[in-house]
C-alpha cells in the first residue's frame, strides 16, 4: 500500500489515496491504530484515507492513532489540499474536501507554483451543547463551570464538526497537563469525548495553547482545536476577530467574524512516500 508521511505543524499523518487503489482492507480502525504505532508501524497522529467523492473534489475520513474516527482535521485538510494540487489530482487553488463536518474549501496559496501556506474555509462553528455533543441544558457552553475530579474548572465548548473544550488559564506552565488531558477527554459530560485546548491569552492578537487530542493524546499542533480557541476568546471577548494562535509545533492564523465561517491559516509539509505491506495476524 502506498503512502505519503505528512505533517502541518508537527501533528503529522499518513495519507493514502484509497480513491485509486484495490483490495484495501476494509477495517480502518485497526489498520489505523496499526499504521499509526510509533514502534511497529509508520507513526503518525492519524490516518487520513482519500476517497472518491459524489459531492466534492475528495472525500477525506480521519482515523486517530487509537483507531476512533474524527469527524474532521485541520491540519490534515491543509496536507492533503498540497497533496491532490502538487500532484495534478486537482488542477486548482480552492479544493472542495468532503468530510463528516460537511465540505471544506483549503485554498492553496502559491508563489512561482510553490504551495507556501493553506487557507481553510472551515464553515461556522457549532455553539449549541446538543451539537457539540455536550450533556445539560439546552443553550451555549461559554464560561461555563465543569466538574472535574472535584475541582471546578470553567469551560467553553465549541464544535468544528468534531467537540472542542476550551480552558482559558493565567499560565500554562502552571497546568497539570497530563493528568487533566485525558480526564476532561473521557468526561461524561462528552458523550463523544471531546479535545481538550488549555490557552494562554498574550494579547488580544496572540494566544499560546497546548492540546490534547481526542483519540491522539497531546499532539504539536491541533488545528479544529486552534479554529475552537479562536472562536472561544471572541466569545469570551478575550481576544480579536483574527488570531495568532502559537502552538507547541509553531503559529496559525485564526479569523472569524463572529457569525460565519472559520479561516484557518498555515503551512503543510510532506515528508516521505513509502509502502506500507498489511500482515493478516
Ligand atoms: N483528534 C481529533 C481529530 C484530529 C484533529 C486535529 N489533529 C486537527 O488538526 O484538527 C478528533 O478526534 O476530533
Amino acid at each position: 500500500m502506498h503512502f505519503t508521511k505528512v505533517h502541518g505543524l508537527g501533528n503529522d499523518f499518513i495519507i493514502v489515496n484509497v480513491g485509486i487503489g484495490e483490495g484495501f482492507p476494509d477495517d480502518w480502525s485497526s489498520l489505523g491504530r496499526e499504521m499509526c504505532d510509533r514502534k511497529f508501524g509508520i507513526g503518525a497522529d492519524g490516518l487520513v484515507l482519500l476517497l472518491d467523492s459524489g459531492q466534492a473534489d475528495v472525500r477525506m475520513k480521519i482515523v486517530n492513532s487509537d483507531g476512533s474516527e474524527a469527524e474532521m482535521c485541520g491540519n490534515a485538510i491543509r496536507c492533503v489540499a498540497k497533496y491532490l494540487y502538487e500532484r495534478g489530482i486537482v488542477k486548482k487553488e480552492e479544493i472542495r474536501v468532503e468530510t463528516l463536518a460537511g465540505i471544506m474549501v483549503p485554498k492553496i496559496i502559491q508563489n512561482n507554483g510553490v504551495v507556501e501556506a493553506v487557507r481553510v474555509d472551515m464553515g461556522a462553528p457549532r455553539l449549541e451543547r446538543e451539537l457539540i455533543p455536550m450533556v445539560g441544558p439546552v443553550g451555549q457552553v461559554i464560561n461555563e463551570a465543569l466538574e472535574v475530579n472535584g475541582q471546578i474548572i470553567n469551560i467553553t465548548a465549541v464544535s468544528m464538526g468534531n467537540p472542542h473544550c476550551v480552558i482559558f488559564v493565567p499560565d500554562l506552565k502552571d497546568i497539570p497537563f497530563s493528568q487533566l488531558g485525558p480526564i476532561i477527554e473521557a468526561h461524561p459530560a462528552f458523550p463523544r469525548k471531546t479535545n481538550v485546548e488549555f490557552v494562554q491569552v498574550l494579547s488580544p492578537t496572540e494566544v499560546r495553547m497546548l492540546v490534547w487530542e481526542r483519540g491522539a493524546g497531546p499532539t504539536m499542533a491541533c488545528g479544529t482545536g486552534a479554529c475552537a480557541v479562536g472562536v472561544a476568546g471572541v466569545l469570551n471577548g478575550l481576544t480579536d476577530k483574527a488570531v495568532t494562535v502559537h502552538l507547541p509545533g509553531g503559529p496559525l492564523y485564526i479569523e472569524w467574524d463572529g457569525v460565519g465561517s472559520v479561516y484557518m491559516t498555515g503551512p503543510a509539509t510532506e515528508v516521505f512516500n513509502g509502502e506500507y505491506t498489511v500482515y493478516k495476524h
